[in-house]
């Protein structure tokens, strides 16, 4: 799915109301209506007092426009102005007009603390104060209203984005920003939605389709692109009767020292199960029964050192290596790493302690081959880049280190993010139960196994994150959150590419 900027919604907006010869009057009732069937399907009538908060912008229009149908269908409403200024909006004006037509009781007018109504745990809070308009801090009793309508135990369902949150620019002021329940937005998701600091807000959406015109949003070129189950079968290469494992590659895996095979083993079993031909392990000398053992479908090369790597050696062609899961930055290794990275004629995914090592040496960096896949978490990154103030700035210096380097960046995270040239994908798959350690270790291996059957550098790292964010949540749906280890996320791999092609079982019938 394609996420676009607010300046681009109000341009599809724009367009929609001239190509489909209707003013915005009509898009915000489809809007309105949208929420209110949603609602509607959900409540069933039932008579919960359910509180609107409207701003005086277009936001607040929609809720005027959620409260009339809610209204005329004889749910239990009471509608609250925020009237914070006089300059409202036209659509705002002739909605605020239109709720005469269904009711005597006129919405609540508040301007100031005074006016905070009473609202039990039991109801719920339609949250219409600010849409993708916000264009300053909220401020004085504004916020406090904000803030006291965060304090409630009702439900809070936001429409369109939760007030006080920008779709996406930095948040002016995070005391100010409603924490929804669960948020209604329409047409597209808001990058705010998918980044750590302003995701928090936004713990639940769904997407409403309000008709903008399909021809615009297909054309834009969009901030970024969500990566779900329906991009991820896309991506999928099948397999032919007749190939063998050699048409699948044979990867190089380096990794682990001494205390830290762990990694070397959760990255190997990852490659091989994620569907490379055949894998070979370069490991230190320490490393060598362990990997026998532990993966006995692999091949292990090792070091003449018995702790730590300080010469990667290999007579074969790789179809692509994977390296730094527990390798250390021994000044031997980072050595080593220059003449690997300088020689490689295979894509690489360098991750972990092989990007400590490119933040230490600049002339590591330096040769680091085009098109190879870095896979940091926030800390490897900020190594890499410089801290951030915000997570925008964070996307900006990420995305002049990719197109100075000539790199695909994976930030790790819960919606981990891909840069690539003047694109950004975001993963949805995943679950907090992959918040364990080895995790990053299976996903360089699921990269790399991906590169060695044939998948470019980009398509291998977005359908890579896509395939281990799903592996750990069916992990997770049979070991619990708590449960799910590193290497059962390697061992869900398979299922995951099941799950891609798994058709949903229609409900019951009776
Ligand atoms: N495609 C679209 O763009 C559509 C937009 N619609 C709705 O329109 C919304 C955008 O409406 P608007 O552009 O009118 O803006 P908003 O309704 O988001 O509200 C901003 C209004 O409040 C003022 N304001 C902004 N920040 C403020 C602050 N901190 N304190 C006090 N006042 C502040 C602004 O000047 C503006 O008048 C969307 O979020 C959505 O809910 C829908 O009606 C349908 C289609
Ligand atoms: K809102």
């Amino acid at each position: 799915m394609k996420i676009f900027s607010a300046e681009q919604l109000y341009e599809a907006d724009k367009i929609t109301a001239e190509k489909q010869n209707i003013s915005s009057l009509d898009l915000m009732e489809r809007a309105g209506e949208q929420i209110f069937k949603w609602l509607e399907d959900k409540m069933k009538g039932a008579q919960v007092p359910l509180h609107i908060f409207c701003g005086i912008g277009n936001n607040g229009g929609d809720g005027l426009v959620v409260g009339r149908h809610l209204i005329n269908h004889g749910y239990n409403v009471t509608i609250y102005i925020a009237n914070f200024t006089d300059k409202r909006s036209k659509c705002f004006l002739i909605n605020y007009d239109r709720i005469k037509d269904v009711s005597k009781k006129w919405p609540v007018l508040m301007t100031s603390e005074e006016d905070f109504p009473e609202i039990a745990a039991e109801d719920i809070i339609i949250d219409a104060l600010f849409g993708i308009g916000l264009n300053r801090p909220p401020e004085g009793w504004v916020k406090e209203l904000i803030q006291y309508i965060n304090k409630q135990k009702a439900f809070k369902l936001s429409i369109d984005i939760p007030s006080g949150l920008p779709a996406n620019t930095p948040v002016p002021d995070s005391e100010a920003v409603i924490h929804a329940n669960h948020t209604l937005t329409f047409q597209a998701p808001k990058l705010a939605f998918f980044l750590p600091e302003t995701g928090v807000y936004v713990p639940y959406f769904e997407v409403l389709d309000i008709g903008l015109d399909r021809q615009f949003l297909m054309e834009s070129k969009p901030l970024a692109q969500t990566i779900s189950k329906m991009e991820a079968q896309q991506f999928y290469k099948p397999r032919a009767k007749y190939d063998h494992k050699g048409t699948y590659g044979h990867a190089l895996i380096v990794a682990g020292s001494y205390g830290k095979m762990g990694a070397a083993i959760l990255s190997t079993r990852a490659t091989l199960k994620a569907g490379a031909g055949m894998v070979t392990v370069f490991s230190p000398e320490c490393g060598y029964s362990i990997l026998q053992t532990a993966a006995p479908e692999a091949m292990v090369l090792s070091d003449d050192e018995e702790d730590f790597i300080t010469k990667i050696e290999y007579q074969f062609d790789a179809s692509a290596i994977g390296v730094g899961m527990g390798i250390g930055t021994q000044k031997e290794t980072v050595a080593a790493l220059h003449k690997l990275f300088s020689e490689a004629k295979a894509p690489l995914v360098i991750d972990a302690d092989a990007l400590n090592g490119i933040s230490e040496d600049k002339d590591l960096l330096k040769v680091v081959p085009k098109n190879s896949v870095l896979t940091p978490h926030p800390g490897e990154l900020e190594r890499l880049i410089g801290s951030w103030k915000n997570d925008y700035e964070k996307i900006e210096k990420a995305r002049k280190f990719t197109k100075k380097h000539k790199v695909v960046l994976l930030i790790k995270g819960a919606h981990s993010l891909i840069l690539f040239e003047d694109s950004m994908y975001i993963n949805t798959s995943g679950t907090p139960g992959m918040a364990t350690a080895g995790s990053g270790d299976v996903l360089s291996g699921v990269i790399t196994g991906l590169l060695s059957q044939g998948y470019d550098p980009l398509l291998a790292t977005v359908f890579g994150v896509y395939l281990h964010g799903s592996a750990g949540m069916l992990a997770s749906s049979v070991l619990s959150y708590e449960g799910v280890m590193a290497s059962d996320i390697a061992d869900f791999i398979g299922d995951a590419y099941i799950e891609l092609f798994r058709q949903e079982q229609p409900p019951a019938q009776g």
